[in-house]
């Protein structure tokens, strides 16, 4: 469904991707960990384009990324992303933030629209919320709307890239379980996150990344439980805390 072939990407000297090869299939849900700096971000980025690439392939569904144009507004719609940073519009309510997808690229009608929206909001646990501004709602239920808006496009993968790491602490659960929720439902993710308390219970896969490789992958129970490199066990000692 998503599949990288021998992908690199630089930023000048900087070599940030070097030869990533990775194929997630329809229903899994890949959690991509590793030290800062090592590519992560820059891997999602790729898979819809927010990021060109030097070299190699990567196809959704076995289509290759378009460049430009209607064909990439339509890639964007099929590749759900949720940045850090919520980044919804400010100036529209969060009604207005989960529709105006369906409405501009989808050309759904309005009425169609904000009920598929209102659903979402529903589900996503912020239904109460559909008349406010995002500077209205908590960190946790803005990062819940652009999940909503993200959902309302029907993505056939949802990349998320550090969706928790904006979080007031307290808040962070309630992301974490819309996304188990989502990963239950049979959702395609591939998810960028320091949580490793998620990587270990929600994903399938586990993809260590360092130095813009992946050097190991492996079933949560088998990484976590045995990590085979160097590097993995040297990440692991630093960032769980038993
Ligand atoms: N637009 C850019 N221009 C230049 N360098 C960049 C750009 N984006 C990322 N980098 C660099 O590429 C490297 C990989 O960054 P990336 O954000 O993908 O890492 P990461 O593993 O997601 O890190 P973190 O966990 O800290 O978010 C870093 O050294 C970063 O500074």
């Amino acid at each position: 469904m998503v599949v990288l072939d021998g992908v690199n990407k630089r930023f000048g000297a900087l070599h940030v991707l070097r030869d990533i090869d990775l194929t997630v299939a329809r229903g899994e849900v890949v959690a991509v960990i590793g030290p800062s700096g090592s590519g992560k971000s820059t891997l999602c980025r790729t898979i819809n384009r927010l990021e060109t690439i030097d070299s190699g392939a990567i196809t959704v569904d076995g289509r290759p990324l378009p460049e430009e144009g209607r064909e990439l507004a339509r890639l964007r719609a099929e590749v759900g992303m949720v940045f850090q940073s919520f980044n919804l519009f400010a100036h529209k309510t969060v009604l207005e933030n989960v529709t105006l997808g369906q409405i501009k690229v989808r050309r759904t009608p309005r009425e169609k629209a904000e009920r598929t929206a209102r659903a979402l909001l529903d589900r996503v646990g912020v239904g109460g919320q559909a008349d406010k501004y995002p500077a209205q709602l908590s960190g946790g239920q803005q990062q819940r709307v652009a999940i909503a808006r993200a959902l309302a496009m029907e993505p056939k993968v949802m990349l998320f890239d550090e969706p928790t790491s904006a979080l007031d602490p307290e808040m962070v659960n309630e992301v974490l379980e819309v996304m188990r929720q989502l990963a239950r439902d049979g959702m395609t993710m591939i998810v960028v996150t320091h949580e490793m308390g998620f990587a270990r219970s929600a994903a399938h896969r586990v993809v260590f990344m360092a130095d813009g490789r992946i050097v190991e992958q492996a079933p949560p129970a088998r990484f976590f439980g045995s990590p085979r490199s160097e590097r993995a066990k040297d990440f692991l000692s630093k960032v769980l805390h038993h």
